[in-house]
């Protein structure tokens, strides 16, 4: 069990990136969603013991890992989002190279480094220079980097970044697998990269936790205050002015939106079913004034 309490991180110059945050993670994984600057590498750095906080615990199994690191990192996988691989090496010779530096033996660093290359799908290409690597690629040895030593929590910042929609896919699916029996945390600003793998989702802004849940509970959240609406182009920019639009779309017969609010936003307005980018646009999109959309999801 890791466990971030009252996590606060201020930057020198005052920058107040992480705002006493309290999160506790099992097995599983937590999709941490935020737009950009909402503090999730921040509070990543400093749950995988690389930043310490300025205020706040942060504990692994009960015990204290701001004041003992090495009590989480014998047992972490970590992903920065600037994961930067040396262009001359081999992907073997990289993992070799990170797994010495690990203490593993060079025994069974070779027989898990050839599990680690057909998981992420590099066997093929395991021999070639990591400079002509896609960014795909690139990623994929930098989560076989984060399994080298079989850990039991995973972290990983912004994973997909870089990557097709096919790798994204696959991508998602093994990181689901992992968190059947560990502590993953994952972070994103894109929805759609864990509404279908995390069972849990905590939803960042400004350095502050919003809302954690499942899908199903966040979803629940936004019932009843999701509409659709046909209007003219003209109308449209009046109710984008007063409204969180979560979709548009400009068809033959006039413009189709979405539109997040407590009451509907016009009399035509029919209710729409919520889905998990409602929810988090209604979370983190500050309401144009007037502000009467946003009440009933804060
Ligand atoms: N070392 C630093 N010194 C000063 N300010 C920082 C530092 N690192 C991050 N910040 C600021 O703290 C805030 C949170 O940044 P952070 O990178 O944690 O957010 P994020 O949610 O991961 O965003 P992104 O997805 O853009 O990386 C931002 O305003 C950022 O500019």
């Amino acid at each position: 069990m890791l466990e971030l309490i009252d996590v606060t991180k201020v930057y020198r110059g005052g920058k107040r990136a992480v705002d006493t945050m309290t999160m506790r993670l099992g097995p599983g994984m937590l999709g941490l969603l935020g737009p950009n600057g909402a503090g999730k590498s921040s509070l990543m750095r400093i749950a995988a013991t690389i930043t310490r906080p300025t205020s706040g615990k942060v504990l692994f199994d009960g015990v204290d890992v701001v004041a003992r690191p090495d009590a989480l990192r014998r047992h972490l996988g970590y992903l920065p989002q600037d994961f930067g691989a040396h262009p001359n090496l081999t992907a073997r010779e990289f993992l070799s190279y990170l797994a010495a530096a690990k203490g593993m033996s060079a025994r069974s660093s070779k027989a898990r480094i050839g599990e680690l290359l057909e998981l992420v799908n590099l066997t093929e290409a395991a021999k070639r220079p990591l400079g002509g690597y896609s960014g795909g690629m690139l990623r994929r040895v930098g989560i076989a980097q984060a399994l080298l030593a079989d850990p039991r929590v995973i972290i990983v910042d912004e994973p997909t970044a870089g990557l097709d929609p096919q790798e994204r896919v696959r991508f998602r699916t093994m990181l689901a697998d992992l968190a059947a029996d560990r502590v993953v945390m994952l972070s994103t600003h894109i929805v759609s990269d864990i509404e279908s793998v995390a069972s849990d989702i905590a939803v960042v802004a400004g350095g502050r936790l919003l809302r954690r849940g499942t899908p199903d509970e966040l979803l629940h959240m936004a019932r009843g205050r999701v509409w659709d609406l046909l209007v003219s182009p003209a109308e449209a920019d009046a109710v984008r002015m007063g409204y969180v639009v979560s979709r548009m779309v400009r068809t033959a017969e006039g413009v189709r939106l979405r539109v997040i609010s407590d009451a509907p936003p016009s009399p035509g307005a029919v209710p729409a079913a919520p889905d998990l980018e409602d929810v988090y646009l209604g979370l983190v999109q500050p309401a144009p004034a007037p502000s009467r959309a946003m009440g009933g999801l804060r």
